[in-house]
């Protein structure tokens, strides 16, 4: 069984304030193991972004645990927390996020700037990441001079280039047509092929469950379902859905 990437542990958060609190996550557990690409679906405000930004380091629970690489980040300040996300974890947006005067190289390159990484190996690190996404020829073009679905390779590349344990991508494909977001899709399988490496992805779009190795299935705050997706499920028997709690996936 390969070992946990990330784990949250019995996560709850509450939101907002006064009249406006909400209950986005009751009591979630979660685990990412390397070497699969899980699906988390839901309807829109069931807590699937403030799992992920729990599970990323980026929000901290209001209860709970959340361990990166069997490091907990339970009381790490924020400086704590951002050298965690940094070693450990890497972000795909709906929106790409990239820097509009940087090449898409330089856009890659820059998580290893911003790391402190001055090796002159660096440069090609961050082109074979842009290789990684079939982006080689646009080393040199800017963000506006790429089509949505090259940008959000650019944003993969940028993801990976680092070596995170994870990849956390929230809604990658809903900025793009069919084929680009099958494009992407096959990016992210392809990554999460590595034994090393859990991708989780954040989606509404069905046209993205032959690509996961497991379905998690979230409402109001609970995980209510996990099962097999078809990759997963090509080589091995279905389980049953469960109640509330998401054991480990065997492997
Ligand atoms: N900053 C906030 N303050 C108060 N409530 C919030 C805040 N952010 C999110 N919520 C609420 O928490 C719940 C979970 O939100 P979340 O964004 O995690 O859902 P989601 O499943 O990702 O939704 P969507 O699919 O629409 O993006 C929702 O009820 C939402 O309204």
């Amino acid at each position: 069984m390969t070992a946990p990437v990330v784990e949250g542990l019995a996560i709850e958060k509450t939101l907002g304030e006064g009249a406006g609190r909400v209950a986005a996550l009751r009591g979630v557990s979660l685990t990412l193991t390397g070497g699969a690409l899980t699906l988390l679906m839901g309807p829109s405000g069931s807590g699937k972004t403030t799992l992920l930004s729990i599970l990323g380091g980026m929000l901290t629970p209001t209860r709970g645990t959340v361990r990166l690489r069997g490091e907990t980040t339970t009381g790490a300040g924020p400086e704590a927390l951002a050298a965690l996300r940094r070693r450990h974890v890497g972000f795909v947006f709906q929106s790409y996020h990239l820097f509009p005067t940087l090449t898409a190289l330089e856009n890659v390159q820059l998580v290893l700037d911003v790391r402190g990484e001055r090796s002159p190996e660096v440069r090609e690190r961050a082109a074979a990441a842009l290789a990684t996404v079939g982006l080689t020829h646009k080393r040199a073009a800017f963000p506006r001079e790429l089509s949505g679905g090259e940008q959000q390779r650019v944003a993969i590349a940028r993801a990976v280039v680092g070596r995170p344990a994870v990849i956390l991508a929230d809604e990658p494909t809903a900025s793009l047509d069919g084929d680009n977001g099958q494009a992407i899709m096959t990016v992210l399988a392809e990554i999460a092929r590595d034994p090393e490496r859990a991708v989780l992805v954040v989606t509404h779009d069905p046209r993205t469950l032959p690509f996961a190795d497991r379905v998690v299935r979230i409402e109001d705050g609970r995980i209510v379902a996990e099962e097999p997706g078809p990759r997963r499920a090509a080589s091995g028997p279905p389980t049953v859905p469960i109640d509330s709690e998401v054991r480990p996936h065997a492997s």
